[in-house]
């Protein structure tokens, strides 16, 4: 997953996954406008392992928390013995976009058999909020769902789509590991990850009260 390469930055190529715009509107009679990034919905599952009581995360490489490490003056051709691409793994929680017209919880169900190698049936997927993404550039909306798995379920090592390439490891860990890990100075995680983890601890995780 660290073997990145080659890395530089060009002007946008258009791709199915982002298309920039200039949205133009008229408020109190003033025109205005802004530019927007439309992207697509999204999914993030909260997958917690009932049998080895761990939650399953994924980490991934992200070229956008890569880009962001670099300076500006040094993105034509990026050294990555100065800019080790290890920092830009990230920790998150099992995540898709909705890329298909289907609900939200098929496209969950279908990204958790995929990263993290759990069938899971429909029913158990519980919808715990959807939210707007919400930045100046993008209102794109993420459905996040809790999922409750255990070992029987397991049917693949996951690891990502092969057709797209996709290139995920599967961790496991201890909730009270989660915990410290959310404790550093600079988590390189999702936003999400800690509200959702918030989230789990009070209203799920039947020990919170002994690791709090
Ligand atoms: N902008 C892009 N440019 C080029 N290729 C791209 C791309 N976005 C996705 N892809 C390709 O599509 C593949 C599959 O993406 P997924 O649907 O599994 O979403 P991902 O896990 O990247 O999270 C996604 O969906 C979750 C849930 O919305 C978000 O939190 C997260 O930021 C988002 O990347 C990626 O491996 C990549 O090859």
């Amino acid at each position: 997953m660290e073997d990145i390469s080659n890395v530089h930055v060009t002007d946008y190529i258009p791709t199915i996954y982002t298309t920039p715009a200039t949205l133009h509107y008229k408020q109190n009679n003033q025109a205005k406008k802004a530019n927007i990034f439309l992207e697509r919905n999204g999914v993030v599952i909260v997958l917690y392992n009932k049998t080895k009581d761990m939650l399953v995360l994924v980490k991934q490489f992200r070229p956008s928390v890569f880009h962001q490490l670099v300076p500006e003056a040094e993105r034509t051709s990026v050294d990555t013995n100065k800019y080790p691409p290890k920092q830009a793994i990230t920790l998150e929680f099992c995540a898709g976009l909705e890329d298909k017209d289907a609900p939200s919880e098929v496209v969950a169900q279908e990204e958790i058999l995929e990263e993290c190698g759990y069938q899971v049936p429909l029913e158990d997927l519980e919808q715990i909020f959807r939210f707007c993404n919400l930045s100046e550039t993008t209102g794109a909306r993420s459905t996040f769902f809790y999922c409750e798995v255990t070992e029987a379920q397991r049917v693949s090592q996951g690891g990502g789509s092969v057709e797209e390439h996709e290139i995920v490891e599967v961790i496991e860990m201890k909730v009270e590991d989660v915990l410290n890990y959310s404790r550093q100075s600079y988590v390189c995680s999702p936003m999400n990850f800690m509200f959702l983890f918030n989230w789990f601890l009070y209203h799920k995780y039947p020990k919170t009260r002994q690791i709090a």
